[in-house]
């Protein structure tokens, strides 16, 4: 059985990153600029933010992060969203989520410009990746196809993926993007019936439920490739995920760990995204 390793294939990639961000500016050109809103004070949010500002620094990216109070009103985030939309040294915006309770999420989602969309949750991008068209992909689903991508799992053909859990941001983009890839797809979730039976048909097995250890042996094939999506907080303060990793190791071929997995992929391709938007917004290397 082999873990795929979240942290070590997010550092090779950052590492392409950063040699490219290097050549922009050597070449004279500003640096691209992510600008990460954070409402309100959630412990996870704030950790999570960290974790992008230092990303962007690991790569030589400039970063913006706007903190404000929880109890501003709605218009108020929006004005601010569309200060970054207007301002062109930004080219990546993300709003973290989740927002506080008064707030409704999608309006806000919907405010941001498509091209700076690097959380890929903008309608438009929704739309371009349901037509197969290039657009600004969700972070967490790209960092899954990489992960298999670096298993040799490139073109999916005669394979059966089942992704289980169908949210905007893991779900349902990532069933898409295994369709693209000629896998044959499956969407279940926690209304599913027989739902370990159909998931021990998955030649790959996507666990993006929010249960801790759900997934246990009796719901992976032999051989099957495992990914684990899931991140959920124990009463301990330890992560774990939606597979029950010591139950599903020896069965898999190849298994995703939590921590250490998706995780460490999903902050990853957001560089990736802000730097896609940068080069479209500079028309740089064209
Ligand atoms: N606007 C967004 N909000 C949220 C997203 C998102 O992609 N866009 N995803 C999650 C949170 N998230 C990033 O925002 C995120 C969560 C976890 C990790 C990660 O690397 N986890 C580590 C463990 C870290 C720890 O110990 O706590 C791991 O899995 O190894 C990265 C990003 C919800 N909100
Ligand atoms: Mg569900």
């Amino acid at each position: 059985m082999k873990i795929i390793d979240g942290k070590e294939l997010s550092a090779k990639i950052r590492q392409t990153i950063k040699q490219e961000v290097q050549e922009i500016k050597e070449h004279g050109n500003r640096s691209p600029l992510l600008s990460v809103i954070l409402v309100g004070d959630n412990p996870a949010s704030q950790s999570y933010v960290r974790g992008k500002e230092n990303a962007c620094l690991s790569v030589g990216m400039e970063n913006r992060t706007i903190r404000l109070d929880a109890n501003i009103s709605q218009a108020e985030l929006i004005q601010v969203v569309r200060q970054q939309n207007e301002d062109p040294d930004v080219d990546g915006i993300l709003v973290q989520l989740p927002l506080p309770d008064h707030f409704e999420t999608n309006p806000v989602l919907d405010q941001i410009s498509p091209d700076k969309d690097v959380d890929g949750l903008h309608p438009v991008n929704a739309g371009l990746l349901l037509a197969g068209r290039d657009g600004l992909l969700p972070c967490t689903p790209n960092g899954v196809m990489e992960m298999l991508k670096s298993i040799g799992l490139e073109d999916l053909s005669g394979l059966n993926a089942v992704v289980v859990g169908r949210s905007n941001l893991v779900g349902k983009p990532l069933s898409l993007l295994l369709q693209q890839k000629n896998a044959t797809v499956t969407m279940a979730h926690s209304r599913t019936k027989d739902l370990a039976q159909i998931c021990s048909k998955a030649d790959i097995l996507i666990a993006a439920v929010g249960r801790p250890k759900m997934i246990t042996s009796e719901y992976v094939k032999a051989g099957a490739v495992v990914i684990d999506v899931g991140i959920n907080r124990m009463e301990n303060g330890k992560l774990c995920g939606d597979v029950d990793f010591e139950d599903v190791k020896d069965k898999a071929s190849a298994i995703t760990p939590v921590p250490g997995g998706v995780g460490p992929m999903t902050v990853c391709m957001l560089l990736m995204n802000t730097l896609k938007a940068y080069k479209e917004h500079e028309s740089y290397g064209r």
